[in-house]
């Protein structure tokens, strides 16, 4: 239900997400890049999940100039009119030309041994594989050789003509694309050394719960190990985000405000005591954050996640936090990941900060990034595509579903037909991590017979 009794639907709230997040959106100015050679190779986090700000415009044509597409011999195919088997075309064989030399030009009568990428020499149309010249190999330079050709070829044979893939001035790439490695090569093929792609989004990521500590921790009974933290931050970072994640393990409200202006503060240049709130702190206070070339990320927030403390408890430090500065907490039609919450903080001093609220079960949270975060935030980022690829295929058994919720059951696809893994229970994150899909079942639906089709997105990327 929502604050007004209706229940609220997954497009009700991704919508107010998409809204809530529209001001970040004009925020995220363009910035150079450094794409050419070593400076790629050099900081990969750097250009890892970044989008691109502006169109691109080859300034070069690719490839730069004709060339071969295969070792042989350039000829020009006129030579070899009337060719066969019966009364092969024997031709003197020139200078071999090998990729990276300047050439020379072809003459008419002749066959130039070539080599793949070579430039074409002016004079010669064809080229001839050597596999398919007689005899089959490449004369030693320098020597006189003859080489036989038993069939006729046509002008542009094995030849890559220049601008065959990119023509020199074109939209290369569009704002908006993905920094893909075949994007990252062609950028790098045309010879540009510089690109424009948005800032990163900043997210500072407070998962919150009295019980959880870091792997490597003891755990004292009533503890566990936190799966939250790594999960969401590894999700953020898969579609380009800087994150800051300082969790909160206190229950208290106090504490989890004094994080958030704790980061505020750092952020703003103003260095305070930050990282995990505890009773009896564990670990050393969590550097500054920055995205850049190596990895860190600095710079204030533009949204704060928060994930657990939700929910109906006595104690809900997310609830009891944020709730007073302007947060507001639904309960969403949608299993797992009902409770959620969302909205502007009011933070004093007229400072305000975008605010999305996760439930704390680790399969709820990242359902709920897969649902709410994962195409608005990519849609802030300035990405031009947003969303899972949606398809529909045969469910392989029966399966139950409460009819008031959108069930997402975490599965996968195998020979075409969808297969559950796990029940529906939002504790099993094994489970979700041997699923390559996500099964959608619908509102109004309280059982699938298998063999029925039902919508699925691919979460295996
Ligand atoms: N009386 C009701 N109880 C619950 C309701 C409800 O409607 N009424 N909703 C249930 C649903 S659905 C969910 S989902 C959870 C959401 O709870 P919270 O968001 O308040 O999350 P927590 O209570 O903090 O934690 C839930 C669960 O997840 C574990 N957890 C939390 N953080 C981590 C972490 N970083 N790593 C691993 N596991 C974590 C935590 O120990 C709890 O087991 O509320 C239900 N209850
Ligand atoms: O809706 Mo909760 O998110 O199922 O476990």
């Amino acid at each position: 239900m929502g604050q007004d009794g209706r229940v609220r639907t997954i497009d009700d709230h991704r919508d107010e997400i998409v809204e809530l997040l529209r001001p970040v959106a004009d925020q995220l100015a363009a910035e150079p890049i450094e794409v050419g050679g070593a400076a790629f190779t050099a900081r990969p986090w750097e250009h890892a999940a970044r989008y691109l700000a502006t169109d691109v415009i080859a300034p070069r044509a690719l490839p730069g100039f004709d060339n071969s597409q295969m070792d042989g011999f350039a000829v020009l195919a006129a030579d070899l009119e009337g060719a066969s088997p019966e009364s092969p075309v024997t031709l003197p064989v020139a200078e071999r030309i090998a990729a990276g030399d300047a050439g020379h030009p072809h003459r008419p009568g002749t066959a130039t041994p070539i080599m793949t990428g070579a430039a074409l020499p002016p004079g010669a149309d064809a080229v001839v594989p050597v596999e398919r010249v007689d005899p089959p190999l490449f004369p030693a330079p320098g020597t006189e050789a003859i080489a036989g050709f038993t069939a006729p070829v046509a002008p542009g044979t094995y030849v890559r003509a220049q601008g065959s893939d990119v023509a020199d001035g074109q939209v290369l790439l569009r704002a908006g694309d993905r920094l893909s490695a075949a994007r990252a090569g062609v950028i790098n093929g045309v010879g540009l050394t510089e690109v424009a792609v948005r800032r990163r989004l900043r997210v500072l990521l407070v998962p919150t719960g009295h019980e959880i500590r870091d792997p490597g921790e003891e755990l004292t009974p009533g503890r566990i190990h936190d799966s939250n933290s790594v999960a969401l931050t590894a999700a953020l970072q898969s579609i380009g985000c800087g994150v800051d994640v300082r969790p909160c393990r206190s229950d208290d409200a106090v504490d989890l405000l004094a994080i958030v202006e704790s980061a505020l503060g750092e952020s703003a240049g103003d260095p305070r005591a930050g990282g995990t709130n505890d009773a009896a702190p564990t670990s050393a206070p969590t550097p500054p954050a920055e995205i850049s070339g190596d990895g860190a990320v600095t710079g204030p927030p533009d949204l704060l996640i928060t994930v657990g403390g939700v929910s109906a408890g006595a104690r809900e430090v997310v609830r009891d936090a944020l709730g007073p500065l302007g947060v507001r907490f639904e309960k969403v039609a949608l299993q797992p990941g009902g409770p959620q919450g969302l909205g502007l903080a009011s933070l004093g001093d007229g400072r305000t900060l975008p605010v999305v609220c996760l439930p704390g079960n680790p399969v709820s949270a990242l359902v709920s990034f897969e649902v709410f975060l994962r195409s608005a935030l990519l849609t802030t980022a300035g990405a031009s595509v947003t969303d899972r690829e949606r398809r529909s295929a045969p469910l392989a058994h029966d399966l139950d579903s409460p009819p008031h919720v959108l069930q997402l059951r975490r599965g996968v696809l195998v020979d075409g037909e969808l297969h559950t893994l796990g029940g529906p229970s939002s504790h099993l994150l094994h489970a979700l991590a041997d699923s390559t899909v996500l099964i959608h079942v619908p509102v109004g639906v309280d059982h699938v017979a298998a063999g029925s089709p039902l919508e699925f997105w691919r979460i295996d990327d």
